[in-house]
């Protein structure tokens, strides 16, 4: 397997969706064995890159090369987990139920089924009908199902919405225990203050990357100390000088 090719390598994406172009020519690279926060206000586009990072977005143009692969080529069919931002798990079956299952579907070994329950601390629930969850545990699932088969690249549309701030960190620490490890990650959030937790950070805004580089980077590019501030300040440059 070549390990030194780009995690992924996006080129001037479009994307047109209810007939408007969302994503106006979308172009970046990431290495392997990072945490690439996607940051920006609702509606920014987050959702579609993802989408398309996964192959699952029709594309208008531009090329979506995901580990050396087309985005959506089959041979990435286990070596990528994406988690929706909403839970898609059956509601009638159990935590450990619903983790056989799509343990099963993907083909990847009975035993991931504790590791991922034990990695994303849903170990005392794991008897409990996903009904019965409550929004952070069942989020949890979901991203639970996401780490399944030991996937190279993990697409997580805001995996911590609704946690509380104990359990935010203990899922910024997996996140950056899977990177040690060879993992990348792309991890959407619209909370600025989990911008600082990640490697690199692709601020989007109305469809486009207004910037890209490391939270210190972006901090020492504005003069700004706090990453909210720094995002402001990225939005008024962008806005008084078009190119
Ligand atoms: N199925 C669709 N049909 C038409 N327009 C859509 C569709 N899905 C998304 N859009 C539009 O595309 C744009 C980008 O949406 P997207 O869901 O990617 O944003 P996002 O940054 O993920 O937002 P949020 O943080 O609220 O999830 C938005 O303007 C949205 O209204």
């Amino acid at each position: 397997m070549m390990k030194n090719e780009a995690a992924l390598d996006v080129r001037d994406l479009r994307v047109v969706r209810g007939g408007r172009e969302v994503l106006h020519g979308v172009t970046f690279e990431v290495p392997r064995s990072s945490v690439i926060g996607l940051l920006g206000p609702s509606g920014c586009g987050k959702t579609t890159l993802m989408r398309a990072l996964v192959g699952v977005q029709i594309v208008a143009s531009g090329t979506v090369t995901v580990l050396g692969e087309p985005a959506g080529a089959p041979a990435l069919r286990r070596r990528v987990g994406y988690s929706t931002q909403k839970p898609a798990v059956y509601t009638d079956l159990s935590v450990s139920e619903n983790l056989r299952y799509f343990a099963a579907v993907l083909g990847a070994p009975r035993s991931d089924v504790a590791r991922v329950t034990d990695e994303v601390g849903l170990g005392r629930h794991r008897d409990q009908v996903a009904a019965t969850l409550s929004g952070g545990q069942l989020n949890r699932l979901n991203l639970a199902v996401a780490l399944l088969g030991s996937p190279e690249l993990l697409v997580l549309d805001e995996p911590t919405v609704g946690l509380d701030p104990v359990l935010r960190q203990e899922l910024w620490e997996l996140f950056h225990e899977l990177a040690a490890r060879g993992v990348t990650l792309v991890v959407s959030s619209h909370v600025m203050d989990e911008a600082g937790r990640t490697d690199r950070l692709l601020l989007m805004r109305e469809g486009s990357i207004l910037a890209d580089g490391s939270p210190e980077s972006l901090r020492a590019r504005t003069g700004a100390t706090d990453l909210e501030d720094a995002f402001l300040r990225v939005i008024t440059e962008t806005t008084a000088s078009p190119s």
